[in-house]
Parts: C-alpha cells; structure tokens; sequence
C-alpha cells in the first residue's frame, strides 16, 4: 500500500499538534520526523523533547529520520519518546547491522537510509534485516531542494534486488517530492512518499487529498 508520509521539518513549530490534526483528518497516518545534529548534516531541527510532546497529542506512526553521526547513541531514547520506525543512514553508522539489530531490540522498526550517492550495494548483506529502505532523493539536511532525477535509475533498481530476493521491504523517497514528479518515483517501485514544502508549505489538507487522488492510480 501506498503511502503519504508529510515531513513536519516545513510545519509551523509553534503548530505542531494543530498540523498534525489537519494531515490526520485529510487521511495521513504516518508522520516523518527529521532530527538533524549540525554535523552529519549542515542543519539542527529537532529531538527528544519535541517527538514526546508531540507524542502525547498525536497517534500518527512516526517515522524518525536520523540524520546524525553515531545514531546507535540515541536509538533507545527516540524508541522510549515515540518512534515508531527509526532510519539511520548507511553513512553514518560503523556497524550498520549492530545498530539495525539494536532498533528491533528496543521495539521499533528498521530503516536504513542512503544518501544519493551511496551505492545500493551498501545494502547487500542487511537487505533481509530492514522493514524500510529510505532513498534520499536529495541530499539531506534542508527542506525544499530539488528532486536528483538519476535517483529515479535507483529506486527502479531497488525495486528490482527486492523482488530478486523475494523480500517485503518497503521503498521510501524523501527530498523534492511533488504532486507534478510523484507519479515517476511510484512508477520507479516507491511505496513510502515523504514530502515537507509540498504538504505543509501549501494547503496542506488539499496537497494530501491531491497525493492520495494520484497514488489510486497505482493500487
Ligand atoms: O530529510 C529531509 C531533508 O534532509 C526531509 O525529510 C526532506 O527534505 C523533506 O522536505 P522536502 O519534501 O521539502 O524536500
Ligand atoms: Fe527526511
């Protein structure tokens, strides 16, 4: 099944549980979440204190997206605030399969993600572990970029080693997702659609309405 997944990094902060109702009542029933350290990434958003809070007020799944160096420091404690599925980047991690095994053991589930230029075959031996593969499609760290279009040759060859092995792990996008390229990255095999400026930096009920008109098309 396809899925909407808004990215609350281009939500009104002073907001959240009011966004969060508005993307729940147009459908939605997961939630991405971006943690930024200033490291990994250029950028800071957001951590513990903001994904409990908004835990209390909300039932959506969240899906944190850690964008952090050594994300096997925080794993327990995002799990213990509300995380749903944790993703941790190949990138980041020195013993990705450790830290894959580690978010199972404190109740979530897995996913793994890849920076743009980070070749598929980083997932070669931990593809069977994960629940969730996350192809960025832009380089992490801001809302708001453009969509890479050689990313799309990914996703497709994804698809493809997934099917190969006869597995159930779901594909996911994030970074530049919009009504007018949406339909290309689900025809690439994608099943979870993450999108910041394009829900929440416009009528957000309308965008996710629009976004779940087009994903009929392929279900
Ligand atoms: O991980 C991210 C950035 O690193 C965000 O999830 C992503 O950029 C969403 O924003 P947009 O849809 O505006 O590109
Ligand atoms: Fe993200």
């Amino acid at each position: 099944m396809i899925k909407l997944l808004p990215s609350i990094l281009s939500a009104d902060f002073a907001n959240l549980e009011k966004n969060l109702k508005v993307i729940e009542n147009a459908g939605v029933d997961m939630v991405h979440i971006d943690v930024m350290d200033g490291v990994f990434v250029p950028s800071i958003s957001l951590g513990m204190p903001v994904i409990q809070s908004i835990r209390k007020v909300s039932s959506l799944c969240f899906d944190v997206h850690l964008m952090v160096v050594d994300p096997e420091r925080y794993i327990e404690d995002i799990v213990a605030a509300g995380a749903n599925i944790v993703g941790v980047h190949v990138e980041a991690c020195k013993h990705l399969h450790r830290t894959i095994m580690q978010i199972k053991e404190a109740g979530a589930r897995a996913c793994v993600v890849l920076n743009p230029a980070t070749p598929l075959e980083k997932l070669e031996y931990v593809l069977e572990e994960v629940d969730t593969v996350l192809i960025m499609t832009v380089n992490p760290g801001f809302g708001g970029q453009s969509y890479i279009p050689s990313m799309t040759r990914k996703i497709r060859k994804l698809r493809e080693m997934i099917l190969e092995n006869d597995l159930n792990v779901k594909i996911q996008v994030d970074g530049g997702i919009k009504l007018t390229n949406v339909r290309e990255v689900l025809e690439a095999g994608a099943d979870y659609i993450v999108a910041g400026s394009s829900v929440f930096g416009e009528n957000a009920e309308e965008q996710v309405k629009e976004f779940h008109k087009i994903f009929k098309e392929y279900q």
